[in-house]
């Protein structure tokens, strides 16, 4: 398919439902033959950002290094959805200015806290709670709301399923393929 690059930037708490919402969202995009790459915080910090921890001022470095990889696949045409905490508006920002006009969306993933630390997915709520790590986002380290999102979901009551079918819509990213069985019932 032909289209144009962009970058979606998934922000959010851990355990938000950043990377599922993103996954089912690029399998959902690759399957309509778009051009997708992920790009995950937890992946990115294994290697290119290993150097980097969890201070503010390694968390703003580490959002750089991310923007500046998201750029490059978008300007190869990429539709390229990240997925980073990524606490400070003021990082978000940079990026998308260093974007061309329109092409950053933020996408503000607004799980409560109590809801994230329900799921646990890592268990790193709990370790987290016992002082076993420290900065950890929204405990003892801050986390920025988006105020003017894109777009804002809150995956509290959601399937992932109707979460990404909401994405999708919103975005009108899959508009060729009306007749795809996970899409008819909000098109119809
Ligand atoms: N102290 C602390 N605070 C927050 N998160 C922590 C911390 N320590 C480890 N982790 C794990 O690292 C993942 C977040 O990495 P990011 O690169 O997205 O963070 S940031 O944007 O630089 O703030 C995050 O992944 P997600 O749960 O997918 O968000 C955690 O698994
Ligand atoms: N609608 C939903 N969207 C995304 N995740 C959901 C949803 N409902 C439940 N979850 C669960 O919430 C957890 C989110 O974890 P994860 O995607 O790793 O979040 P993050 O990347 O923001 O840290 C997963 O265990 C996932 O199965």
């Amino acid at each position: 398919m032909t289209h144009t690059g962009a970058i979606f930037w998934f922000t959010g708490l851990s355990g938000s439902g950043k990377t599922t919402l993103a996954t089912a969202i690029a399998n959902l995009l690759q399957a309509q033959n778009y051009k997708v790459y992920l790009l995950d915080g937890d992946v990115l910090r294994t290697g290119l950002c290993s150097d980097l921890q969890f201070s503010d001022y390694d968390r703003t470095e580490n959002i750089r290094r991310a923007g500046e990889v998201a750029k490059l696949f978008m300007n190869e045409g990429y539709l390229v959805l990240c997925t980073f905490i990524s606490p400070f508006i003021s990082d978000r920002d940079i990026i998308r200015a260093n974007c061309p006009l329109d092409k950053f969306h933020e996408i503000y993933v607004s799980t409560p806290i109590e809801e994230c630390e329900r799921r646990d997915p890592k268990g790193l709520y709990a370790k987290a709670r016992q002082g076993i790590i420290a900065n950890f986002t929204g405990i003892d380290s801050p986390y920025e709301s988006a105020v003017k999102p894109d777009f804002e979901i809150d995956t509290t009551r959601l399937s992932i399923d109707e979460a990404s079918i909401k994405f999708i819509n919103h975005f009108e990213l899959i508009v060729a393929d009306r007749d795809s069985p996970n899409l008819r019932k909000d098109y119809v």
